[in-house]
């Protein structure tokens, strides 16, 4: 199981190399993601690493709209998440496993609405992360909150492995499509 989820990993991190390199493009906001965006609403976004899709335009829309933007800190693989409040243009601090991270000066708050990173997603929106279990702890903290995969289109599968505490997203957003309550 953990060996099948660990060979996929791979698989799709090239392939999302392969993409970020090639073609990219940017990930915009859906219309049914901007009707959520409301002022004094929580948006987790997050600083991409390596070719991951970066969620910042949809973050920006959402600052625009009156939200709060907050990004995760962890201090290790084990750690859980905290989500830090984080102005546009604030400086970021270098963390482990590569991440540009807030300050945790900036106030902790939870997210109405988690823009979520991830290798790949499948038709029934199952996500499969990068296997520290960071965001299904977050899923399992938080489960009022709205889980909105952002992705390249390579990363979609038909079928993905799933695990018992492995939680579904709601909606996911590429540069070529919206699935799920993101297309709705
Ligand atoms: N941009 C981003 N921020 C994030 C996550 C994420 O997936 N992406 N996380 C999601 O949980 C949390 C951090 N957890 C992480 C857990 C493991 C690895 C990891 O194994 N990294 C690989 C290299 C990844 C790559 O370059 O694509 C490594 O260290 O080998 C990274 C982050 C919170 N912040
Ligand atoms: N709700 C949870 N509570 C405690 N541990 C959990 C929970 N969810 C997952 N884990 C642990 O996290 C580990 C990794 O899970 P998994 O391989 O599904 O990660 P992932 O979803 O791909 O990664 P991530 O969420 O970090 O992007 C598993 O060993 C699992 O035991």
């Amino acid at each position: 199981m953990t060996d099948d989820k660990r060979t996929l990993r791979a698989r799709m991190r090239s392939l999302r190399d392969e993409f970020a390199m090639t073609i990219g493009g940017v990930i915009e906001a859906p219309p049914a993601l901007l009707a959520r965006f409301a002022p004094g609403m929580i948006v987790s976004s997050y600083m991409p690493i390596g070719s991951e899709a970066d969620p910042s335009a949809i973050a920006f829309a959402a600052a625009e709209r009156g939200a709060t933007i907050v990004l995760p800190h962890v201090t290790s693989r084990e750690s859980q998440v905290r989500f830090h409040v984080w102005n546009p243009g604030e400086p970021l601090i270098e963390g482990p496993l590569g991440l540009q991270q807030p300050s945790t000066d900036g106030v902790e708050a939870e997210p109405d609405i988690i823009l979520t990173p991830l290798l790949a997603f499948d038709a029934a929106l199952n996500r499969l992360g990068q296997g520290a279990g960071h965001y299904d702890r977050v899923f399992e903290r938080l489960p009022e909150a709205w889980r909105i995969g952002i992705a390249w289109s390579v990363q979609r599968v038909e079928t993905l492995i799933t695990d018992s505490w492995d939680v579904p997203l709601h909606g996911v957003v590429t540069e070529a499509a919206a699935y799920g309550e993101a297309a709705a």
